[in-house]
């Protein structure tokens, strides 16, 4: 397991799938300067998606054999696919960025909080069941999909209390800015003040 150095701190960005947490994430990390952990994945790419840019995509004899090395520090199975997280590349994107991020199921985030307690801030971003749906169908995923994302809803629904900020992402550029805000005080980024 990769030990934290001084100030560096982890996000997490967990919640049901299709709230946006992707599309946040991405917005106000790129702003804040913050680097991306991307997951290893044996789930084929969609057409939209990119090998090392979504996910590094791996057959199901690489993700074992990765495994049985002890690279993962976490590892979680979502509709019959692995997924997993390489200490690995933990450490060579905090080499990258003093602050790191990564977007989780919320066994990924439970695990991390426990392996790096408070160096971990948790956001859960959410948005009510209708308008996943809505966005899901938007972006093309099959009925038995989003069929099954939806049964997961609850129960990643259950996990908000347990994590650090709540934003319900209703209208993007207001999440964004609120989180990018969030975000802004964990970072001592030693602004000047230009008022
Ligand atoms: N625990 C864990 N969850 C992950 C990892 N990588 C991705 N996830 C989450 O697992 C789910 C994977 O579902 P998928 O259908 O691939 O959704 P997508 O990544 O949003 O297209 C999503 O909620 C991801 O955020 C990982 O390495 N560990
Ligand atoms: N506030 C929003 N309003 C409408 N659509 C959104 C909003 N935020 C994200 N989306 C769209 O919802 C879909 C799911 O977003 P994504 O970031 O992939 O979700 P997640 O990572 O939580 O699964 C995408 O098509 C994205 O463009």
């Amino acid at each position: 397991m990769y030990a934290l150095k001084d100030k560096e701190m982890i996000f997490v960005f967990t919640g049901p799938h299709g709230a946006g947490r992707k599309t946040v994430a991405e917005m106000s990390g790129s702003t804040l300067g913050m680097k991306q952990v991307i997951s290893y994945t044996t789930r084929p790419p969609k057409a939209t998606e990119e090998d090392g840019q979504d996910y590094h995509f791996i057959s199901p004899a690489q993700f074992v054999q990765a495994q049985a090395n002890d690279e993962f520090i976490e590892v979680s199975t979502v509709n019959d696919h692995l997924y997993g997280i390489k200490s690995a590349d933990i450490e060579s994107m905090f080499e990258l960025s003093g602050s790191i991020y990564l977007i989780l199921n919320r066994f990924g985030a439970e695990t991390l909080r426990k392996l790096y307690g408070d160096r971990v801030v948790l956001i859960f971003i959410y948005a009510d069941r209708d308008k996943l749906e809505q966005r899901m169908r938007e972006s093309g995923d099959p009925d038995d999909i989003i069929a099954k994302y939806l049964s997961y809803y609850e129960d990643e629904l259950s996990f908000r209390d347990e994590c650090d900020h709540v934003f319900e992402n209703v209208d993007l550029a207001h999440t964004v800015f609120d989180l990018t805000k969030t975000l802004d005080l964990y970072l001592n980024r030693n602004l000047v003040d230009l008022d």
